[in-house]
């Protein structure tokens, strides 16, 4: 049978956003949806539905294996960008845990459409939240029918430690705080996208798609980028170019719109090259400017964290399951045959949101950055400044070594709204050459203050927290460093920049604007209705429409961002029959 090469609507991409865009609009079988995706089917990938084996898959064929450049303002590191490579996209390997932000965070976008209210309630239609008997869950936070399952997560004795500890030094235990978006400081437990020891991932919206005659995915199909035709009312997407694993090019035409759903890094991409982007950046690679965007790869923004690691007394950890290989063997066999133990999980334990304003009077940049409503970091009162996590074993960056025969895990400190903003651009104009990705992390210096006193902070509840004060035996590895009595910020900021590492959010590459500011906003790129401005049927869904990071961890926003981006697709799909005959004038292919 011939190939099918023309569809309604095309997303490039089939990652967390791409998945659910492409499947809620294929719910309709009257629409032809067709999804071009790099990487094969993470279903297919036993190491995906293991959520405590993340590790391994880092580094692998199902990572981008992107890397920043040196990052001056952290000790010129260059930092490994992972990013997932296959049909469910980074929520094929990611750390699984649903923390939402606030629902501040989202009123800040400033945004019609896009309100915490609105994004809280989009969040819950991708959800199926799956209860444990301890867990004091807050029904209304939840949705209950969505394909992605969520569960608690069992604590490991270390955790149950922390917590207490951050009990202890003035956290209140909220359990289910991360789902209801309404607190800026205490502690609780952060759901998981696990149950029965499998991950779930956005590829689960997908399942069934072979049956179905509307709906196409193309695995290991790069996209090169989108073609554009000049027609009498102004620029149409109509094509998208992509690269089999054959090495064979082959031009895919979109009947209504074209969806690009590759992520933060690599949606810019494609933008810049079907000549949709700075001027300036293009010309570098010789390349037509069909539409002068600057925002394009511009205003990237991601979470820093620090982990800062302890050895304990034993019994506390998890390391050994890990450790030596003949117990990770065993570990490894109760996975495959029962579902359960250390590899059925993400093990990292006790989370807490802090607001450190107390801690900082004393610093003059804050001091000095107060405006009249809003907090240095530009957040109100209800908006955490840093959040905490600890390990249930020794894991952490690629460079901690391993524990054996000792036991020791990480307080992990992570930085909420931070200013540095950084960028994307081309390398070249080859699909397969990797964007230049630069953070500039902790270029703003109220990013490393906040920082460096959050980890001050956490080292303080480890250390004088009641539950673990009695336990730590000295810092991990203990010949590095003595990290475990620092005191003041002053100690902690070397450590924090030789340390300081991605938590994998990176957003904003494709800002959002309303369409009222657009004409005020030169760095937007896309309107509320997530239409590439100067493009008729071109819209983006991903992280990259993220205006500012939210104050949790960004895979259930990405659902979000999905559900709500189908929902106005479909309102849209009204119009799509003038939209054809707009496009049957004069036409002139770019
Ligand atoms: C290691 C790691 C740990 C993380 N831990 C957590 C966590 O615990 N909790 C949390 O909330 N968030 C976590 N995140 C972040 C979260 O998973 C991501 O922010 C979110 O999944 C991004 O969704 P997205 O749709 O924007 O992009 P992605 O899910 O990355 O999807 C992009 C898709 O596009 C495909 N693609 C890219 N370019 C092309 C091209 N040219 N042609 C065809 N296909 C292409 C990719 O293969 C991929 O499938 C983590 C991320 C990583 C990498």
């Amino acid at each position: 049978m011939a190939e099918k090469m023309e569809f309604d609507y095309i997303v490039c991409g089939g990652g967390t956003s791409g998945c659910v865009v492409a499947s809620r609009l294929a719910e309709d079988s009257n629409i032809s949806v067709l999804v071009i995706e790099a990487g094969e089917n993470c279903l297919d990938v036993v190491g995906s539905q293991m959520s405590g084996g993340m590790l391994q898959l880092l580094g692998g064929p199902h990572d981008w294996n992107f890397f920043s450049t040196p990052q001056t303002h952290a000790a010129d590191r260059e930092i490994s960008l992972t990013r997932g490579r296959f049909l469910g996209g980074s929520s094929g390997l990611n750390g699984t845990l649903c923390i939402r932000g606030t629902k501040q965070d989202y009123d800040d976008w400033d945004v019609p459409g896009w309100s915490g209210e609105e994004m809280f309630a989009a969040m819950k239609k991708a959800e199926n939240f799956r209860g444990k008997d301890w867990f004091e869950v807050k029904k209304d936070a939840h949705g209950f029918d969505g394909p992605v399952n969520v569960e608690p997560h069992d604590l490991a004795p270390i955790s149950e430690r922390i917590m207490e500890s951050l009990q202890d030094q003035g956290f209140p235990l909220d359990h289910d705080m991360f789902s209801t978006g309404e607190r800026a400081h205490g502690c609780g437990h952060a759901p998981r996208t696990v149950y029965n020891g499998l991950r779930t991932t956005a590829a689960e919206y997908t399942r069934g798609w072979e049956h179905k005659t509307n709906f196409t995915i193309l695995f290991k199909t790069q996209v090169s980028k989108v073609n554009l035709t000049r027609t009498e009312t102004g620029l149409q997407a109509t094509s998208v170019e992509a690269i089999t694993s054959d090495g064979e090019t082959k031009t895919y035409t979109a009947r209504h719109e074209i969806i690009l759903s590759a992520g933060t890094y690599c949606t810019p991409a494609i933008l810049l090259r079907s000549g949709i982007g700075p001027k300036v950046e293009l010309v570098k690679h010789n390349s037509p400017c069909h539409v002068d965007l600057p925002g394009v790869g511009q205003n990237l923004q991601d979470h820093l964290i620090v982990f800062v690691p302890y050895e304990v007394l034993p019994g506390l950890t998890y390391d050994n399951k890990l450790y030596p290989e003949e117990a990770l063997k065993a570990t490894y066999e109760e996975w495959v045959t029962k579902k359960t133990g250390l590899l059925s999980t993400f093990p990292f334990g006790a989370f807490a949101y802090a607001r450190l304003d107390d801690r900082l009077q004393d610093s003059k940049d804050w001091q000095q950055a107060k405006t009249a409503d809003r907090d240095p970091m530009g957040q109100t009162k209800s908006q955490p400044h840093i959040e905490f996590r600890n390990t249930e074993c020794c894991v952490g960056p690629r460079e901690l070594p391993p524990a054996s025969g000792k036991n020791a895990f990480a307080m992990v400190t992570e930085l909420f709204s931070p200013h540095s903003r950084g960028s994307v651009t081309l390398s070249s104009t080859d699909p397969f050459a990797a964007p230049v990705i630069d953070h500039n992390y902790l270029s703003h210096p109220l990013d490393l203050l906040v920082l460096t006193e959050g980890v001050r902070l956490g080292n303080e509840i480890v250390m004088q927290g009641k539950a673990t004060r009695d336990l730590i035996l000295n810092s991990y590895p203990s010949e590095l460093t003595q990290h475990h009595l620092h005191k003041t910020r002053e100690e902690w900021i070397p450590f924090v920049c030789r340390g300081a590492t991605t938590c994998y959010h990176p957003v904003g590459t494709c800002k959002m604007a309303s369409a009222a500011s657009l004409a005020d906003d030169p760095a937007a790129v896309v309107d509320e209705r997530l239409r590439v401005r100067g493009v008729r049927g071109l819209r983006v869904a991903d992280c990259s429409i993220i205006p500012k990071i939210p104050n949790g961890h960004t895979c259930m926003p990405a659902y979000g961002i999905g559900e709500r981006g189908v929902e106005i697709l479909r309102d849209d799909l009204k119009d799509a029959g003038t939209r054809r005959e707009a496009r049957s004038g004069k036409e002139e292919r770019l």
